[in-house]
């Protein structure tokens, strides 16, 4: 058996830390902090912080092929150069829906950066219902819209053998999944496969492991839940020092620790002072399993 150790590795503060992605090249983890319009990269190594201000919450961020980062700012699709620290747009999503957003973001196995969108929160998980929808950047900067209605678009993945797209929609409490096509991109076919239990809260930020099974942060769950997408079972619970657990990743050495992202926004100030780690970056070894590493996006 492995013993689990779970740490809080990066004291941020974050308003809303997500999208923690593994830059192996860097030895180091990339997150955001979305009200705070922040993209961070943290060295494992040296311990040290760096981070880009953009001008709009930005909800996700991804590698880029040829270098550089590529990232979800407002409703934009934009390409993040760290150097000179400038976002500069490939394409714009619901330019009709003024109080949208992007949220969640990932990039899949043929380097489509897909992101979804939301109308924005007045408050944690309160918001304008229907608003939201699913969206890919193609490499060729072309925007494909897959489906609409959703209400806070949230974590995504896809099968080992490429052929299933896992998908949140927070407010449906269900991790879904479609048939997927790599070639054209295309989704079919959608189906819950796990239904969250009223303790596990809010499903949030998702990622898969290099056996095909998932991870799942559950918002006001503290919590990250590992599930068997073929049976639709729970196989494990990882429960972290803070509530508002909000994604999750695999990295480091061979991609064998896990990093997991929270939130301090919509807590109350006996709550902050009982989770002064609310808001940091947390490290999970000893899991006994390994990730996979992210997929650049291609444009
Ligand atoms: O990061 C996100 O996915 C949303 O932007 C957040 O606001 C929360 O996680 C959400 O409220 C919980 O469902
Ligand atoms: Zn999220």
């Amino acid at each position: 058996m492995s013993s689990i150790k779970i740490e809080c590795v990066l004291r941020e503060n974050c308003r809303c830390g997500e999208s923690p992605v593994w830059e192996e090249a860097s030895n180091s983890l990339l997150f955001v902090d979305i009200p705070a319009k922040k993209v961070c990269r943290w060295d494992s190594l040296s311990k040290r912080v760096q981070q880009v201000t953009v001008d709009a919450p930005v909800s996700s961020v991804a590698l880029r092929q040829g270098g550089g980062y590529v990232a979800t700012v407002g409703t934009k699709f934009c390409a993040l150069n760290w150097e000179d620290q400038s976002a500069v747009a490939l394409a714009t999503v619901d330019k009709d829906k003024k109080n949208n957003r992007f949220n969640d973001g990932k990039v899949d196995p043929a380097g489509r950066y897909f992101a979804g969108t939301m109308a924005e929160e007045t408050a944690p998980a309160v918001l304008e219902r229907h608003q939201g929808s699913l969206y890919s950047l193609f490499p060729d900067h072309h925007v494909e819209k897959y489906f609409d209605q959703v209400d806070i678009s949230n974590g995504l993945d896809w099968s080992l053998d490429h052929k299933i797209f896992y998908y949140i929609d927070s407010l449906s409490y269900s991790v879904d999944a479609f048939d997927y096509d790599l070639q054209t991109g295309k989704i079919s076919n959608r189906r819950s496969i796990y239904k969250l239990e009223k303790e596990e809260q809010i499903p949030d930020g998702m990622c898969i492991d290099a056996d095909g099974k998932l991870w799942v942060a559950c918002y006001n769950g503290g919590r990250v839940i590992h599930l068997d997408p073929e049976t639709g079972k729970r196989l494990q619970t990882l429960k972290l020092p803070v509530v508002k657990t909000t994604s999750c990743c695999f990295g480091g050495k061979d991609y064998s620790e896990m990093y997991v992202t929270c939130a301090r926004d919509g807590m109350d100030p006996k709550d902050l002072l009982q989770q002064p780690e609310a808001g940091g970056i947390f490290k999970i070894t000893g899991l006994g399993v390994k990730g996979i590493p992210p997929y650049p996006y291609a444009g």
